[in-house]
């Protein structure tokens, strides 16, 4: 991916090489794989697989997958036949078939790859995943039915919506591609469902240190790095190759759920806020129901009641758990005699981990992160946009921020922001755009809706001027900003 403008994303290397193979997939057979993080020479990495050999030499700094016979699919979203689908640096994902596939793989070698065999479809961990969909989707067949037949009640008798499933487990083992996966099965069968993530570190259709919904009705992105979760499903300047959708958004500001429980859990609240209105207002969306990703949990750094929390706000009455029996028998434990507030059980199921599941360490986290925020202003390599790059002076803004932990008295402020000093120390950092009026309580400023996010590529004390890139044109004044903890300033977008 090369975009004009940005200095650090080095440019193709001539030298590069690439392969142009086929990859033939027996039923229920994975093919995993991740895109260089940078250019230069790879290594597969050797496996017990068909991956066959031949060299090419190629300029194409992505590498291209195009499904030649069969079906096959990204987590859920099916793959277009003989459609070639380029994956961007840093992309880990796997193409999934039931049926049998044959792959063409071509471009620049991935990083990694291989092809995940067995010998029977029961034993792939996907049987469980698609064994859930189907029980799910009999779950939204009852509530249409319920919807028909007692819609019409005053809203205290309203029947339950469609399930409202909870995904949680310990740190990477695979909740979000669950999530996902669920996701694009349920859109693929004509549903409409909510997401919810609440997970600060990954920021789903926006910036990372966000939580965030939206109403998954139409075909998530198979190119996306994120796999449909990621900031290029959200509205932007340019064209969209598939249908945007429209996320409520949340800044939360930190890395961490742990670093601000109250304001975490003050968020998840109006989240679930907005959720439980989408689906009354809906009728198809209630009937779809809900998929919630969350943050991982350890029973140990007691987040139980952190999940708990988030039952409750969303009404949940399924818990997956992934890959994690301690947290399952925690939870159980502590809610699993209650009842939702429709007055149903709370059903939860045990999920095995795939093994495709690939821990994220710091630098593979950092290179997502910067190329999140690099597209949500720049683009990717088929939708380049131009952000909008206004000088503004300092007494035209008006710039919240989070006080330092340390400040005497942090804990105890219900307000948390307190209003910024202009200074150079900003540069590089994104700044949320607050949907409320500079003139509202501080309390309010901070717990409002993201309309989107800036960047402060410089600043100028002498003159007492900021250089503000935007992804769209208007006058900021009016809005609040807030510059908060996290993400960190990692880049120098105009580089
Ligand atoms: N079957 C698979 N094949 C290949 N890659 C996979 C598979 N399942 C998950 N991954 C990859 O493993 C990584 C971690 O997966 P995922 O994000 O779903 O885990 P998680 O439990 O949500 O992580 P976290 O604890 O950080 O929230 C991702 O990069 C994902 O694309």
């Amino acid at each position: 991916m090369s975009i004009p403008g940005l200095g650090q994303i080095a440019p193709p290397q001539p030298t590069t090489t690439s392969t142009t193979r086929t990859i033939t997939l027996r039923p229920f057979w994975e093919y995993r794989f991740e895109v260089p993080r940078r250019t230069g020479p790879t290594t597969v990495t050797p496996s017990t697989t068909n991956l066959p050999t031949g060299t090419t030499p190629s300029t194409t700094s992505a590498t291209t997958i195009r499904l030649t016979t069969g079906k096959a699919e990204r987590d859920g979203t099916e793959l277009a036949l003989n459609h070639t689908y380029a994956f961007p640096r840093g992309t880990r994902a796997r193409i999934l078939t039931y049926t049998g596939a044959t792959l063409e793989v071509a471009g620049e070698l991935p990083a990694s790859e291989r092809v995940a065999q067995y010998a029977r479809p029961e034993d792939s961990p996907e049987v469980q995943v698609l064994n859930l969909h189907f029980a799910l989707q009999e779950a939204r067949k009852k509530a249409k039915e319920r919807s028909r037949r007692d819609g019409g009640r005053p809203e205290q008798q309203q029947p339950p919506p469609g399930p409202r499933v909870l995904i949680c487990g310990g740190p990477d083992t695979g909740k979000t591609t669950v999530a996902r996966t669920l996701t694009g099965l349920a859109t693929r069968a004509g549903g409409q469902p909510l997401v919810a993530s609440l997970d600060p570190r990954e920021g789903m259709l926006a910036l990372p240190g966000t939580v965030s919904a939206a109403v998954f009705g139409t075909v998530m992105d198979v190119e996306d790095p994120a796999g449909g979760f990621g900031v290029r499903g959200t509205p932007s300047s340019g064209p969209s190759a598939v249908p945007v959708k429209l996320p409520n958004v949340y800044y939360f500001g930190r890395e961490r759920v742990e670093e601000d429980v109250p304001f975490w859990r003050t968020l998840v609240g109006r989240l679930g806020g907005v959720v439980r209105a989408k689906m009354a207002a809906d009728l198809v969306v209630g009937e779809s129901g809900l998929v919630v990703d969350t943050p991982p949990a350890s029973v140990a750094k007691g987040d139980i009641e952190m999940l708990r929390h988030a039952m409750m706000e969303f009404a949940v009455n399924i818990v997956v758990v992934v890959g994690s029996p301690d947290v399952q028998a925690a939870l159980q434990k502590a809610w699993g005699s209650n009842k939702t507030l429709y007055g149903e059980p709370i059903t939860f199921l045990p999920l095995d981990q795939s093994d495709g599941v690939v821990p994220r360490d710091y630098e593979f986290t950092k290179f997502t992160r910067e190329a999140a925020i690099k597209e949500y202003f720049f683009g990717d390599a088929k939708r380049t946009l131009s952000p909008f790059t206004q000088s503004v002076g300092f007494d035209d803004l008006v710039i919240f921020k989070t006080p330092d932990d340390a400040e005497e008295g942090y804990d105890n402020r219900p307000d948390g922001l307190e209003r910024a000093e202009i200074s150079a120390e900003m540069s590089h950092w994104t700044l949320a755009v607050m949907n409320a009026s500079v003139n509202d309580p501080l309390e309010t400023i901070r717990q409002a809706p993201v309309m989107g996010f800036v960047a402060v590529a410089d600043v100028d004390e002498d003159r007492r001027r900021l250089k503000v890139l935007s992804p769209v044109s208007g006058r900021l004044g009016n809005r609040p900003l807030v510059w908060a903890r996290w993400p960190e300033p990692y880049i120098n977008l105009l580089g």
